[in-house]
């Protein structure tokens, strides 16, 4: 491939299941420095856009490359530890009775549950800090059974992190958090859009009010089909949210947040 900076790159790319398409016909291109947010409806295809992503489906039509790699002639065993993945799906696969550095830790040898290894001291170091990072370095000796929700969103996000990935996928880390733990969240995953030296983030959302400041794409879903993509600011107008909702919506820029309601019926 000649743009070594593309992380992801899609041509063309399709996923069907019987008669049922999941994504239509997808061109999208990620390259290391952006930080992309993927919003859409509930049953857009914005899950399944992220697991051709994260090397965990092929697409059915399509070219699909993966950090330089052409996904179907490429042993993803060995591309997946250079993705980070965080999903819900991923989170009901932990044993409730992981403690929670260890998970982190874990990530490092890219199987779950790896808990009797004898880690070595640095990566300890490491999954520490990157706890502390998310702001929970004093859960490290706890069981991820005992977390709440947004505790478990912040240790998966540092597993995620563990094996220093070059892309880094969040698939609705916010669902399930109350106010306080978004804001938080947010705030945190903010930090990381704006630093330099992060990976490059594709973050799924339903919501515009968990885009984090820092974040510089938008991709806008809508039954398997893109409605527009770009620069954030250009792409995420009244005009192609209400389009990618289906319904008048309201769009709001409040500082470097935004915010969304349907728009009031006159008369
Ligand atoms: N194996 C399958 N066979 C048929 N349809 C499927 C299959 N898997 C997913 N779908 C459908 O494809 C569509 C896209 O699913 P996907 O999970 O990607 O959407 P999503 O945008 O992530 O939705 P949500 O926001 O609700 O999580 C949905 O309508 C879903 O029901």
């Amino acid at each position: 491939m000649e743009n070594e900076d593309l992380v992801i790159h899609m041509q063309g790319v399709s996923v069907r299941r019987g008669k049922t398409t999941l994504v239509g016909d997808v061109d999208w291109s990620v390259e290391l420095d952006e930080r992309w947010v993927v919003l859409g409806p509930n049953g857009a295809g914005k899950t399944t856009l992220l697991r051709l992503a994260g090397a965990e489906l092929h697409p059915t039509k399509g070219l699909l490359h993966l950090l330089g790699e052409r996904i179907g002639k490429t042993d993803v065993f060995e591309l997946r530890p250079r993705i980070g993945l965080c999903s819900a799906a991923l989170s009901g696969r932990i044993p409730p009775d992981e403690k929670v550095g260890d998970l982190v830790v874990s990530a490092g040898y890219a199987v779950l549950g790896r808990w009797r290894e004898e880690y070595d001291r640095l990566d300890t170091k490491r999954a520490l800090a990157l706890l502390g990072q998310l702001g929970i370095e004093h859960l490290a000796d706890r069981t991820y059974g005992t977390l709440s929700e947004g505790e478990r969103k912040r240790t998966l996000i540092a597993r995620a992190l563990m094996t220093d990935p070059e892309v880094l996928l969040l698939d609705e880390p916010a669902a399930g958090l109350d106010l306080g733990g978004r804001e938080d969240l947010v705030a945190r995953l903010s930090e990381l859009a704006l630093d330099p030296d992060a990976p490059a983030t594709v973050l799924v959302t339903h919501h515009v009010e968990e885009i984090p400041p820092g974040f510089t794409h938008a991709l806008l879903l809508r039954e398997g089909a893109i409605v527009a993509q770009g620069l954030l600011d250009d792409v995420l107008t009244e005009e192609n949210l209400s389009k990618t909702f289906d319904q008048p919506l309201e769009l709001q820029k409040a500082g470097d947040r935004y915010f969304a309601r349907r728009k009031a019926t006159q008369g």
